[in-house]
């Protein structure tokens, strides 16, 4: 477990970003952090403020005892990433566990320029299109798929989009739920290197699995999974006949088969596509949902200093 000092220094610059938080009147003040820090000293610098304090990091092990202090943890899983990254994931987190509004302001502390210091403060303020991703816009979906897994996929779905593999974009699709009746309209693309693995190693929840999903996204082929977050399949080519859906201009194969999986099915299909990386939910026969790649869904014009992540090739 990674720690952070809180300093003087870190009480002084708390100090002025809640008197920031308090004028602009924003929804809440987010503490970016690199490992555990002093949660009872770091409560009492802002003991004036009734204002929601979040505090994320990359572990749960990490935030251990802030709610005990009436912190609001937030779990990032992203130790490697860079800091707008970081930064954006913890909004997003956020704003779907509507902990903020996703059109709200938010005063943010980081280390921005030197690790394990708080050097810095922005004054965020969310766009618009983050509300594609909030809990209420997948709610809407009514879904007898848990709208935990639903999620838990959609987040997986969206980094694979934004990020793709070795620099690569890539594409795949995720059949979530009614596992049982999607596979029988499934065919092996491939060897499926989660068949016959055990539950752990299968569940998406865990990131081993993730990246190992990562890797396999690569290839040709669906994942089949169930309405726990197991995968039951990968590399699955599905078929199923689209000849009464509707879709639009230029989605090509794959996004026909998530169509069609969904009309077949009560299951609901989560597409990333490889040329755009936008993400695209199927309900029904019917596009539901569409995500655009995170970074360009929020404006950032306060952190232009930090170079843009290279693009992956074409
Ligand atoms: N029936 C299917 N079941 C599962 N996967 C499929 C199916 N049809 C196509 N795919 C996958 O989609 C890939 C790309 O197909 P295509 O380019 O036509 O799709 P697309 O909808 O245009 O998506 P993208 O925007 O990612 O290119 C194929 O290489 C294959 O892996």
């Amino acid at each position: 477990m990674a720690t952070q000092r809180f300093t003087k220094h870190s009480g002084a610059v708390l100090g002025v970003a809640v008197t920031m938080a308090e004028v602009l009147s924003a929804d809440a003040i987010l503490i970016l952090l690199d490992g555990s820090t002093d949660w009872k000293r770091l409560r009492s610098e802002t003991k004036e403020t009734k204002m929601p304090i979040l505090v994320a990091a990359d572990t749960p092990e990490d935030l251990e005892g802030a709610s005990e202090f009436g912190l609001i943890p937030l779990v990032l899983n992203k130790e490697k990433a860079p800091l707008l990254e970081r930064l954006q994931h913890a909004l997003l987190e956020a704003a779907t566990d509507e902990l903020i509004r996703t059109n709200g302001d938010v005063i943010a502390i980081y280390s921005g320029f030197q690790q394990g210091r708080m050097d810095s403060i922005s004054h965020l303020q969310l766009d618009e299109r983050m509300r594609r991703l909030t809990v209420r816009d997948l709610q809407r979906l009514e879904s007898s798929v848990p709208l935990k897994t639903i999620k838990a996929v959609v987040d997986l779905a969206v980094q694979i989009g934004r990020e793709g593999r070795e620099g690569k974009a890539v594409g795949t699709l995720f059949v979530v739920g009614h596992s049982r009746r999607v596979m029988e309209h499934c065919n092996d693309g491939g060897l499926d290197p989660f068949r016959g693995a055990n539950r752990k190693a299968r569940n998406l929840y865990d990131r081993r699995v993730q990246e190992d999903v990562k890797e396999i996204a690569q290839m040709d082929g669906a994942f089949v999974v169930n309405s726990d977050g197991n995968i039951e399949r990968s590399r699955q080519m599905l078929e199923v006949a689209h000849q009464d859906l509707t879709m639009s201009k230029g989605l090509g194969a794959r996004h026909w088969a998530a169509a069609a999986i969904s009309a077949k099915t009560k299951a609901v299909a989560v597409v990333v596509s490889q040329s755009t990386g936008t993400v695209r939910l199927y309900q029904n026969g019917e596009l539901v949902m569409r995500i655009e790649p995170m970074d360009k869904a929020v404006k950032w014009q306060e952190f232009n200093y930090e170079p843009p992540a290279p693009t992956p090739e074409a």
